[in-house]
Order: C-alpha cells, then sequence, then structure tokens
C-alpha cells in the first residue's frame, strides 16, 4: 500500500516528504474534506519536494460545474501537481458524475497526458446526499480518470469504517482493479485500521488526521509519517 499524507503548506509537505511518503498530497482544509489550496502553495510544495516523491492536489468537494471543475483542475496540472483530485460531493447522479469527469480528465490531459486524474466519492455519501462511491468505478474508468478514491465528506472525526464496512470497501477495491483503475481509501483512518486495510488491500491510503497525532487540526509530524511507512511495509 503506498502512502498519500495531506499536508496544508510547504513546512508540512517537507514533514510528509522526509517521513517517506509515497505522494505528498496538498489541500486546504478550510475549504472542505477536498478543499482546494492556493496555486502557489502547490508550486511552494513542488519545489521543496524536488522531485523527491509526485505531487497530488485537491481542487474542491465540488457540485455539478464540469467548467469551474475544468479550469480548476487546469489550474493545478499547471502549478505543478502530477495527481489532480476531484470530490464528487454535490453530485446526484451517474450522467452528471460523467460529464463532470469527462471534463476534467480532457482538462488535464489536453495539457499534460502523463498527469493523472483522482475522482473521489465519499463513504459518508448517505449524509451529503451524493452518489455512492461503488458507482464511480466504471463511470470513472469510462471517463479516463486513473484513480478512484473514498474518502470522508465531513471530517467530524467519523472514519470511513463507519459508513462502509470490509465488505463494501473491498468491493469498491476489486471493482476499481477490474475496470483497471488504481483505489485509495481514506477518511480519519486510524492505526488500528491497518490490519483490515491489508486485507481490503488498496493500492493508496490517504491520511492527514494520523500522522498529526489524531487531531488533523494540528501539524503533521514526521516521527508519525516514519511511523505509519514501517508498519505499512512489515
Ligand atoms: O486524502 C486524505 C485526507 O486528507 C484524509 O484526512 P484524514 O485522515 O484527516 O481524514
Amino acid at each position: 500500500m503506498k502512502l498519500l499524507v495531506s499536508p496544508i503548506n510547504r513546512e508540512e509537505a517537507i514533514i510528509a516528504s522526509r517521513g517517506g511518503a509515497d505522494i505528498v498530497d496538498v489541500k486546504n482544509p478550510k475549504e472542505g474534506s477536498l478543499g482546494a489550496n492556493f496555486p502557489w502553495i502547490i508550486r511552494d510544495v513542488k519545489e521543496a519536494v524536488e522531485g523527491r516523491q509526485p505531487i497530488s492536489a485537491t481542487i474542491g468537494d465540488f457540485n455539478y460545474k464540469p467548467g469551474t471543475a475544468s479550469l480548476a483542475a487546469l489550474g493545478a496540472a499547471v502549478a505543478g501537481a502530477d495527481y489532480i483530485k476531484v470530490g464528487l460531493y454535490d453530485i446526484q447522479t451517474e450522467d452528471q458524475a460523467f460529464e463532470l469527469l469527462t471534463k476534467i480528465t480532457r482538462a488535464v490531459k489536453d495539457y499534460d497526458s502523463t498527469k493523472k486524474v483522482v475522482a473521489s466519492g465519499y463513504s459518508d455519501y448517505k449524509r451529503i446526499n451524493s452518489i455512492s462511491p461503488l458507482l464511480l468505478p466504471s463511470i470513472a474508468a469510462e471517463a479516463g480518470v486513473d484513480v478512484v478514491m473514498v474518502d470522508t465528506a465531513i471530517k467530524d472525526g467519523k472514519s470511513t469504517f463507519e459508513f462502509m464496512d470490509e465488505k463494501e470497501l473491498k468491493k469498491f477495491t476489486d471493482l476499481a482493479h477490474e475496470y483497471g483503475l488504481e483505489n485509495a481509501i481514506a477518511g480519519s483512518l486510524k492505526f488500528e485500521d491497518l490490519p483490515i486495510l491489508e486485507r481490503i488491500g488498496p493500492d493508496i491510503i490517504g491520511v492527514r488526521g494520523m500522522v498529526c497525532g489524531g487531531d488533523r487540526r494540528t501539524a503533521i509530524r514526521q516521527e508519525l509519517v516514519e511511523k505509519l511507512v514501517a508498519e505499512c511495509q512489515a
């Protein structure tokens, strides 16, 4: 399992990078679960990480605005993100999801076909009236997306495991692989979740709170990133 760690600025990105994260994921929690950070922060993180890890950037918890989302996705790509991540937040139908993802993918790949698009659904989709993450792999594959992810929409400490059980998350992972996609699981994951995550077998796990010592509003700690890297490799 690869480890994606979500810093909010250059300083945290350096800590995540030195701690051995596989992907450094720039976000802005002030603007939501997958809140977008500023282009200059993405550029700054890219420069600070010096090519040791690929950079991911979130572009927001989106509603059905394919034009706005495409432009945001291009902005993240131009700023230096290797992975461009969108949250399907206020998306009610499969058609809306397909159109949003198709346009984002085109905006990114027309600019640089080596960049990857990540489509994130939410484990607590019922709380926000969005679509089930289990619908995502087939839609994402058809739209040309590279990675499907599941995260929590509302960061109130409730974990993805409180909304989707092992069987559903395994189904999500298997579906992604059947459609030739990578997949990622996130959402207030804890060290105690590692054995169950190993059984589920996602390609990537995404964390912030876990490597901040439990409170995602505090800073990322290098020793916790190192501990997680070691446990993921064990
Ligand atoms: O992409 C991963 C998220 O930032 C996860 O954050 P969290 O572990 O605090 O829920």
